[in-house]
């Protein structure tokens, strides 16, 4: 495919990671609906989001992407959209030119990493141990995805951040959306949590979804660091 930059109104990596530690709170989320995906991605919006993850879990993912990309950039400019659960360069570099402010994975690929360092996309590979966050950091991660954080707890982030004091944690995976929790991820120092599956738990009442975001965000506004 080739790189038309005209077409491609492209956000630098750093200015998207300081944008990502501004709105730590990033809904993972992925729906077949196009109109029900921008719903939902419009109530976050109204409960503050500004950096949102739609991921790449159905076939239509890229089709349902680029109609979000669309809705965004008339309705909510200052929101980031960016892309999760991608695997390899062929899906990264199709998202990047649909227009994805940044890159998701659940795992580290060198060829990701690669192709994310070419545009200048910011890259958040999915790692677990320190050896994983080692070498993602070193192919050019702007911060890294604790996945699933859930079963791991705050606690090692603490430990985590001994020895890699430096280095930028984002947390996915069982995040659960309370106050409670997130006091204590933010507590133990992450720069950003994903959440998908229990935010989303009950969303009929989209109303309810922004206040109860807005809720936490104005939380986390206080605990961030
Ligand atoms: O698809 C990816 O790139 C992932 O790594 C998985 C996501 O982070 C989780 O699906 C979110 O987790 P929950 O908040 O427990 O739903």
């Amino acid at each position: 495919m080739p790189f038309d930059t005209d077409n491609v109104p492209q956000i630098a990596s750093k200015e998207v990671l300081s944008r990502v530690l501004q709105a730590p709170v990033i809904p993972v989320f992925y729906h077949a609906d196009v109109e029900y995906a921008q719903n939902i991605l419009s109530a976050c919006y109204q409960g503050g989001i500004r950096v949102f993850e739609f991921t790449n879990r159905g076939d239509n993912a890229f089709e349902v992407f680029t109609k979000l990309r669309a809705y965004v950039r008339e309705n909510c400019p200052d929101m980031l959209l960016g892309i999760g659960t991608i695997y390899n360069a062929k899906d990264a570099e199709a998202f990047i030119l649909a227009g994805a402010d940044f890159v998701v994975q659940p795992i580290t690929t060198a060829d990701v990493a690669a192709i994310c360092r070419h545009y200048d996309i910011a890259w958040v590979p999915g790692v677990m141990t320190l050896n994983e966050i080692f070498h993602a950091t070193r192919l050019g991660a702007a911060m890294v995805k604790i996945f699933p954080a859930g079963v791991l707890g705050p606690d090692y982030i603490k430990a985590v951040h001994g020895p890699m004091p430096k280095v930028k944690v984002m947390v996915t995976g069982g995040v659960e959306p309370t106050i409670e929790s997130l006091g204590g991820w933010f507590g133990a120092g992450v720069s950003a949590v994903g959440m998908g599956s229990q935010l989303f738990k009950d969303s009929s009442d989209l109303d309810a979804l922004a206040g109860r975001i807005s809720e936490l965000m104005a939380f986390v506004d206080t605990v961030k660091k």
